[in-house]
């Protein structure tokens, strides 16, 4: 199958809205809204090329700036790899000069606009966090787990999944109920782990095991809240899209002490499987903060991790 590598630029104005540009009718994907840029040619380097394109669809002078994420994907003809570059400036006022239409789009409002699924990691990258703290195990001493929380968050991360397998379960309401309202307060959102109940009475996201990804059905969702997986394979990929998940968790990638013996998919297991998924994906499994550029150079969201996140490990 071909394979081909597209470079493509975040182009914003004075106001902070981003420009993307209708693909032509007789084309593939014609209709749908993209980034502006195009294929690199042989021998041309990225930069170079985005530099060109944006010249020739544009007539706008730019400055490529740093990567936001790289997106393998398949679609039926052609695998493609997106990669997505900041514009870090550009003289000229952008025209559609292969007759496309043109909009400054708030990055809010991106999600209403029908793009290419390479594309969907890419808006997600741009919106939403880098990090997802999985938390670990509270000890004997609740409070010490609910201020382990507090200096996570302070530290900056800003989506949180509260998670104790095989806690008791009249504890773990008390501390799922401290630590929603923690959540509240900080403006944080979080998930909670494999109990659509305990999401309800919270007015929490639900975060999915893999294995229970086969029985769940939509009206089991909380109204009005994300949903999320975690996915060890295609399989799991699969079924997260099917019901409709706002982004997934994909591991291990690394092997890990919690899972001793079990080998990680490696950064190019990950990428083979990103590539058949439309899904913002974090990538877990033995990573921390400093593996972000590298996930992103993969196709990820960003990281999740339960000990490379906790501000007191
Ligand atoms: N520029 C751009 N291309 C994208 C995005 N998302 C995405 O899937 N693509 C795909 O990446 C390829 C872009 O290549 P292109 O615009 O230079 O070329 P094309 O294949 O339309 O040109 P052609 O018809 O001359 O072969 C297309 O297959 C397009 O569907 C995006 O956000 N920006
Ligand atoms: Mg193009």
């Amino acid at each position: 199958m071909k394979q081909i590598h597209v470079v493509a630029g975040v182009i914003r104005d004075a106001r902070g809205r981003v420009l993307l540009a209708r693909r032509t009718e007789g084309r593939d994907l014609s209709g749908s809204w993209e980034f502006p840029g195009g294929k690199v040619e042989p021998g041309e380097t990225p930069e170079a090329g985005l530099a060109r394109e944006l010249r020739e669809e544009l007539g706008i002078e730019a400055t490529v700036g740093a990567k936001l994420i790289d997106v393998p994907q398949r679609y039926p003809h052609k695998r493609l790899r997106l990669d997505v570059r900041e514009i870090a400036s550009w003289s000229g006022t952008p025209r559609g000069l292969d007759g496309q239409a043109l909009a400054w789009v708030p990055p809010r409002k991106l999600a209403d606009y029908p793009m290419p699924p390479a594309d969907r990691p890419v808006v997600a990258a741009l919106l939403q966090p880098a990090e997802y703290l999985v938390t670990p195990m509270p000890g004997a001493d609740g409070d010490a787990w609910l201020e382990g929380l507090r200096a996570t968050i302070e530290a900056g991360v800003r989506r949180v999944q509260l998670r104790a397998p095989g806690i008791d379960a009249t504890r773990w309401r008390a501390l799922v109920a401290d630590a929603a309202a923690l959540c509240r307060e900080t403006g944080v959102e979080a998930l909670v782990n494999g109990n659509a109940q305990l999401a309800r009475e919270h007015g929490l996201g639900l975060h999915l095991r893999a294995d229970q990804l086969p029985a769940f059905e939509q009206t089991m969702r909380v109204p009005g809240k994300l949903l999320a997986a975690s996915c060890h394979d295609a399989a799991d990929l699969q079924r997260a899209a099917a019901l409709g998940c706002d982004f997934v968790v994909l591991g291990s990638v690394l092997p890990t002490p919690s899972h001793p013996g079990i080998a990680g998919m490696g950064w190019d297991g990950f990428a083979a499987l990103r590539e058949d998924c439309d899904l913002p994906i974090y990538a877990i499994g033995g990573l921390d903060h400093s593996d972000i550029a590298t996930a992103r150079a993969h196709g990820a969201q960003g990281i999740a991790a339960i000990r490379g996140l906790w501000a007191n490990a």
